[in-house]
């Protein structure tokens, strides 16, 4: 191929609810198929090594397992144990940091059991869960384990828990771990020293560390001295290309190399990985731009764009084959670099970029997270290579030099050192633990805890000498970000929960309600004049979302879809934004609130709410018409794509900042700058 370097050896990749049972990709399988997926199974490297490795867990408490990508860790060692009776009565989860993972790892696993997901094999993730009595097996994403915690604080349910892919270090990994560490001392005491209480009824646990890529001689050591397995080989070998110079501009790189292995590569599928939304939407009208003008006797193109924001049903796509006589080509940001396999690619395009989260500190002790381009680690760069190679021969084209990879940091800081602490440290307050004390593996920023610390106390969760309060307590009862919380919580003084719920639904979902394409954003806007509320935003949010459910209860998916459609507005969105409802009222059952507690067509009530959550997000107008933020230095505009854009108004709350040529608030509302005032904690001398 033009421009790359002579492959690398392929030695180089490191060796190192209660809901429907219908998961798609569990066909019941009989007969041949069934013994072909066996046969496959017995093929995979690990398989070579199974007795060993169930003895080696089975000595030791914990166990940290090392193996190339595809050696069959994560689909095959929760079966080992499970057969082997390791697991005795209790449960075996396997932690995964992405809900793709999770419900699509649980779905192989079914099928290779030959039972439908949500039976012995299930998954557990936000908003989202297939398990039931039978579950033996589960897939959870990490801080759904972490939210277990909270409910059964020894986690009394499972026998073994697997924390797989560990060397992505997620925040929620490291409290994992820092839990698991003190459980399991706790439950594998010998019995004498267990004492009588619920402990002593428990069984020991065991923990088995796991990942391709991952600084095991630091687990080894946190873990006091742990066994590390190795599991040697791969089951296909990937050729890796470097290019021999740099390219300055990644995109153009990923679409002509794309479109060099189109041409003269023979067929397989194509995975590229690109830091952004933003940039796969550009690749992804540029493919489809020539494609139409491309020669009639290439194959026709498939491409599935998968980001973090795209609902959970439109992620799913990527593992539907693509038509006979079609090259499918996945446009991934890092969501799809470690754990899945995705049928039928061949070939992995790798920009060497990626966005990665960051916590930026305020001069007023509060800060935010937000998402930065940057060069990909070393242990990305090989878990990307890894997606190729899985059902047969693979190739990989990484967009930057040999030197380039060499120079590379071996793995990224780990999240807690570079993320807001904020919703880990109420999550810990409950388990009346302290996140400054617990034994991480790497300690976290002071600033860092200074800032979640404050936010708590803002929130009221947290009072002046740090201990929990009963509201911290009720919000942490739902699983959404602490602000949000708050205004739930709110509702139930204030008689709106009905209104709230659906505004943070919406916001909690994983894409945004309306489709604003450049060129029919006039359209849009006008269409959409309807639902306009005067306060702003979050208002006009619950309009859409009152009519789109008023569409929900008489039309059928299709006429839903038509519908939003005309409106402009995002079904998917809508749709999941019901689901999301439909369980923070379970939530709010639970919990004594009223959830159809309503205040019809009076705002007031829904924004006193809003304003307790955002309160640190308040700003007031200047003389010169910009906004300055009440507890912040920074001076902010109301972003474009607000309904209040052109306004200006005493007081406002929003939901996010944008940063490109100015300061920008996204997701507006004007509230009386008395409601500001009005907030319990505002009104304490000192804060
Ligand atoms: N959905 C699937 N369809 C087809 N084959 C699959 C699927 N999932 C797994 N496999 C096969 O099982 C092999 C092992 O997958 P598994 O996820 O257990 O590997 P792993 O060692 O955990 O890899 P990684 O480190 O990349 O997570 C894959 O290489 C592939 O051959």
């Amino acid at each position: 191929m033009k421009g790359f370097a002579t492959p690398l050896q392929p030695a180089d990749i490191d060796p190192r609810k209660r809901r429907r049972f219908s998961t798609p990709g569990n066909p019941s399988l009989n007969g041949p198929q069934s013994q072909c997926i066996q046969a496959q199974r017995a093929g995979l490297p690990i398989a070579m090594g199974k007795d060993a490795l169930i003895e080696e867990i089975r000595k030791n408490d914990v166990s940290i397992l090392v193996g190339e990508t595809g050696s069959g860790k994560t689909t095959q060692v929760p079966q080992y144990l499970l057969d082997s009776g390791l697991a005795g009565q209790g449960m075996i989860a396997i932690t995964q940091p992405r809900k793709v993972a999770a419900t699509s790892l649980a779905a192989r696993v079914a099928t290779e059991q030959n039972v439908s997901v949500g039976a012995l094999v299930g998954y557990s993730v936000r908003f989202d869960e297939a398990s039931s009595d039978e579950t033996r097996i589960k897939y959870v994403t990490d801080g759904m384990l972490v939210r277990e915690l909270l409910g059964d604080p020894l986690l009394s349910r499972y026998s073994v828990v697997i924390v797989d892919e560990a060397h992505e270090r997620t925040l929620r990994t490291d409290l994992l771990i820092t839990n698991l560490k003190d459980i399991q001392r706790k439950r594998n005491l010998p019995s004498d020293a267990k004492g009588k209480g619920s402990v002593a009824k428990l069984n020991p646990l065991k923990i088995v560390i796991m990942s391709a890529t991952l600084d095991a001689d630091k687990f080894s050591n946190f873990f006091g001295g742990a066994r590390v397995t190795y599991i040697q080989g791969r089951q296909y070998p990937v050729t890796i290309y470097h290019t021999t110079v740099s390219q300055p501009d990644y995109v153009e790189a990923a679409m002509r190399t794309f479109w060099q292995i189109h041409m003269d590569q023979p067929p397989g599928d194509v995975l590229i990985f690109l830091p952004g939304q933003e940039d796969i939407e550009g690749v992804d009208r540029s493919i489809k731009l020539f494609a139409d003008r491309s020669p009639r006797e290439l194959p026709s193109i498939v491409v599935c764009p998968m980001y973090a924001a795209l609902p959970s049903s439109q992620q799913a796509k990527i593992f539907t084959p693509a038509p006979p006589g079609f090259r499918k080509c996945i446009l991934a940001t890092n969501i799809a670099e470690t754990s899945i396999t995705i049928p039928g690619i061949k070939y992995v395009i790798d920009t060497g970029k990626c966005k990665e989260k960051r916590y930026v500190a305020r001069d007023s002790g509060t800060g935010f997270d937000t998402l930065l381009t940057r060069d990909i680690t070393k242990s990305s760069a090989m878990q990307r290579a890894g997606r190729a190679g899985r059902e047969g021969e693979g190739f990989c084209f990484r967009l930057y030099t040999e030197e380039a990879f060499d120079a590379m940091r071996e793995s990224a800081e780990p999240e807690i050192r570079r993320c807001s602490l904020t919703s880990s440290m109420l999550q810990l307050r409950c388990l009346d633990q302290d996140l400054e004390e617990l034994d991480f593996m790497d300690k976290p920023d002071q600033e860092a805890i200074g800032a979640a610390l404050k936010t708590l106390y803002l929130l009221g969760a947290l009072d002046r000498k740090r201990n929990l309060t009963k509201l911290g307590r009720d919000m942490a009862m739902f699983p959404l970000e602490p602000n949000l919380a708050r205004a739930v919580v709110a509702s139930r003084e204030f008689g709106c929960t009905l209104e709230i719920l659906d505004i943070v639904s919406v916001l909690s979902a994983s894409s945004k309600p309306f489709f604003d394409s450049s060129d029919e954003r006039e359209a849009a806007s006008e269409i959409r004049r309807k639902f306009r509320h005067r306060s702003g935003d979050h208002m006009t949010m619950l309009n859409v979302m009152r009519s789109y459910q008023e569409i929900a209860a008489s039309e059928k998916k299709s006429g839903r879809k038509d519908w939003c459609r005309k409106q402009f507005l995002n079904e998917r969105c809508l749709a999941e934004a019901q689901e999301i409802r439909d369980q923070l009222r379970e939530v709010c059952s639970r919990m004594q609130i009223d959830w159809h507690a309503s205040c019809g067509e009076d705002e007031q009530p829904v924004l006193k709410c809003l304003v307790r959550g955002l309160v640190q997000h308040a700003a007031y107008l200047q003389p010169d018409g910009s906004y300055k933020q009440l507890m912040g230095p920074s001076i902010v505009k109301i972003h474009p794509s607000s309904s209040l854009c052109d306004k200006k108004v005493a007081a406002i709350i929003y939901d996010e900042l944008v940063y490109t040529t100015h300061i920008y608030a996204r997701g507006v509302s004007a509230v009386p700058r008395g409601y500001i005032a009005e907030v319990p904690i505002l009104n304490i001398k000192g804060t």
